[in-house]
């Protein structure tokens, strides 16, 4: 039997971090919703026992470093699975990029081996589980649109937008998650997301609410160290984006309308600027 999966990208339309934590980690609150880009997985099985991954895009780590290899050994060991599994990964969402893409290949494929091992998990024991691969990986696991709190690992489920076009440009340059975490200053946000107002905006499918509500304070960190993230903001907002933020750390950023004439108005604009754009619909609901 082999499992085809597909593990899509997400976008945080808001993103405030509490504090630092003892741990290291950071106390964020943020609003996550799926988007329609998406990477495709193939499970099959295999008899040696070995985790295999197979990948199409070189940047990409094809060893034990993969965050989708991360999970099917976590899952081998603490049900002690003898059999084997090659995931091939076919990549289609940017590489940290603030999409999530890998830790959605991770939870795409604890979900896929739960039916390929017969593991009979539920929702949260696999959300808990993906929680030990990595901070996103639990949203991921449930998808749609939600709340995650704690290091982002608590997810509470949100009712879902109405629908929107979203334009994504991302600048030529890799972010480090933990880099911008690092060097992010609380004393520095003059402005925070309204994360209350946002989940009132999702259940009252408010588009012009939500975009009053979007913020991200890990943009005082990227923003300040990529002026061309800040440039790819504007050219968003020209072209007639109504919100415009970056996506996690970044540097990923998108633009939101309703109209897909407009998108694509954004979206041909944009082109003229960056090499890595998207058009793709809002998928968390
Ligand atoms: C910023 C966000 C927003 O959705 O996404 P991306 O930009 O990566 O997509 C997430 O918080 C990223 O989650 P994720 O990428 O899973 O992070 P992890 O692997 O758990 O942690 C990577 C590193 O980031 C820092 N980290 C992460 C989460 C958190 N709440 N506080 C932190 O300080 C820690 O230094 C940690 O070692
Ligand atoms: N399956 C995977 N897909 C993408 N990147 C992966 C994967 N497994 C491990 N990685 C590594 O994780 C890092 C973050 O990747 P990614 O999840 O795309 O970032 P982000 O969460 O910022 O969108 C990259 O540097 C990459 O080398």
């Amino acid at each position: 039997m082999t499992i085809l999966m597909k593990a899509p990208a997400k976008i945080n339309l808001t993103l405030d971090v509490l504090y630092k934590r003892t741990d290291g980690y950071h106390e964020v609150e943020m609003v996550m919703t799926t988007i329609d880009l998406a990477d495709r997985l193939e499970l099959r099985p295999r008899d040696d026992g070995k985790i295999v991954i197979e990948t199409s895009a070189s940047y990409v780590p094809a060893d034990e470093h993969n965050l989708a290899y991360k999970a099917a050994k976590l899952i081998q060991e603490r049900f002690q699975v003898t059999r084997g599994v090659t995931i091939a990964i076919d990549k289609r969402i940017p590489v940290a990029a603030g999409l999530g893409g890998g830790s959605s290949d991770a939870a795409a494929t604890i979900k896929g081996l739960n039916q390929l091992w017969d593991l009979g998990l539920s929702t949260e024991e696999m959300a808990v589980l993906g929680a030990e691969v990595g901070s996103d990986v639990p949203f991921c696991i449930y998808g749609g649109t939600a709340l995650a709190k704690g290091r982002g690992e608590q997810i509470i489920p949100l009712p879902g937008p109405p629908p929107f076009w979203i334009v994504l440009a991302k600048p030529p340059i890799g972010v480090s998650t933990a880099h911008v975490y690092q060097h992010l200053d609380l004393g520095q946000v003059s402005e925070r997301p309204k994360t209350e107002q946002m989940i009132q905006a999702l259940k009252r499918r408010e588009f012009s609410l939500i975009v009053k509500s979007m913020g991200n304070v890990l943009e005082t960190v990227t923003l300040k160290s990529y002026p061309e993230v800040q440039h790819l903001k504007q050219k968003l907002a020209q072209f007639g984006a109504d919100g415009v933020l970056m996506s996690g750390s970044g540097p990923t950023v998108f633009g939101l309308t309703q109209k897909e004439s407009r998108a694509q108005r954004i979206y041909n604009g944009l082109k003229g600027f960056c090499q890595d754009v998207y058009m793709v619909r809002s998928a968390g609901t």
